[in-house]
């Protein structure tokens, strides 16, 4: 089997796994509107590529709140690794740091935060859910940082756990973390609010990222909260069904984030084209969720590399045709209004 681009890997991954678990992976919320409609929109936006531009060499390295990158594609924070692999997300986070960019580690983990950070070679951010004991959140973001993690992402789109219907007719249970003391993961603070978020800062010193904003109102909010940065997502088409797609949303965020913070993407990444349509509509990087549990699936760290080599690849030959050798020539010019 030959894997041309990001899509080969997911019917050999699904073939490897247990099917309850891939629906896991697989699957969205209610009608899976969202899901599909992350992929579809990217069909939608077009590209106005320049020309006799010197292409010779393109550069799709950059840095990432400070933590320099081979490319602006990171990778999402997903839950247990280990349905894809034994060595779960540590497996992850050698492929990831052989293709030289960074890993966000879920809170949602097969393997400790401390274990995966010893498996790293690249940048790591820990994703974080807040629980109704503010001693687990305490606890777990002390340990993040003191294992080297250089950015919280809180995850703000889970006041309550989507209605994932795959799930429901498997009668699959995520299993406990690795991570902290928690019978039930998907028993989040329903009361968690943007107030929390200055509680969070105190507790430590590294920056913030908010994941799943949609709205230009709370990318507002959550600058005024004390935010680092912005993950525009909807989790995948996880959480709210019918929610708009994050490629629909960018543009308000960026536009509301007025240069004040870095905007990061994810939502249906699955080709370079994809990529560099979501940098030209404002994002500083993007981040892919399922593509790389399918190459861990496939084949381990070698496969979490590859997915993320053809995507650096298929984005340098974007950027070589767009006429855009640099990631700063990747502007809103770029795409047909
Ligand atoms: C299996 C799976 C598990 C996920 N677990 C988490 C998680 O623990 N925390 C989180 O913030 N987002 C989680 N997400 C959402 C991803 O971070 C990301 O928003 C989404 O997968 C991006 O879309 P993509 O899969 O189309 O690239 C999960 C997504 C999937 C598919
Ligand atoms: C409490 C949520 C756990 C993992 C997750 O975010 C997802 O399945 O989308």
């Amino acid at each position: 089997m030959q894997y041309f681009n990001v899509m080969d890997y997911e019917a050999p991954a699904q073939a490897r796994m247990n099917a309850a678990h891939w629906d896991y992976y697989a699957g969205g919320s209610g009608d899976e509107i969202t899901l599909h409609a992350n992929r579809a929109i990217f069909d939608h936006i077009r590209l106005r590529p320049r020309m006799l531009v010197d292409v010779t060499t393109c550069d799709t390295s950059t840095s990432v709140l400070g933590s320099p990158v081979s490319m602006p594609i990171l990778v999402a924070p997903t839950a247990q690794h280990g349905f894809a692999h034994p060595e779960g997300e540590c497996e992850t986070a050698r492929g990831v740091g052989q293709a030289g960019t960074l890993l966000t580690a879920s809170s949602v983990s097969s393997r400790r935060l401390e274990d995966v950070a010893a498996a790293a070679s690249g940048p790591l951010w820990f994703q974080l859910y807040v629980f109704d004991d503010n001693t687990i959140t305490v606890d777990v973001v002390q340990r993040a940082e003191q294992a080297g993690y250089k950015a919280i992402v809180l995850t703000v789109d889970v006041p309550r756990f989507g209605n994932r219907e795959r799930d429901l007719r498997n009668a699959f249970h995520l299993p406990v973390s690795a991570n902290f003391d928690v019978p039930d993961v998907t028993k989040l603070k329903p009361s968690l609010t943007w107030r929390d978020l200055a509680w969070l800062k105190s507790l430590t010193s590294l920056p913030i990222l908010v994941k799943g904003v949609l709205t230009g109102e709370d990318t507002i909010l959550a600058l005024e909260h004390g935010a680092d940065g912005i993950v525009v997502s909807n989790h995948g088409g996880r959480q709210l069904d019918g929610a708009i797609t994050s490629l629909e949303a960018l543009p308000e965020v960026v536009e509301a984030s007025s240069g004040r913070c870095e905007v990061y993407f994810d939502g249906g990444i699955r080709r370079g084209t994809d990529v560099i349509k979501a940098l030209a509509l404002g994002a500083h990087a993007v981040l892919v969720g399922r593509p790389v549990l399918w190459g861990l699936a496939v084949n381990g760290q070698e496969g979490v590399r590859h997915v993320l080599e053809l995507l650096r690849n298929e984005l340098e030959l974007a950027m070589a045709l767009c006429g855009a050798p640099t990631l700063k020539q990747i502007t809103p010019t770029l795409i047909r209004r």
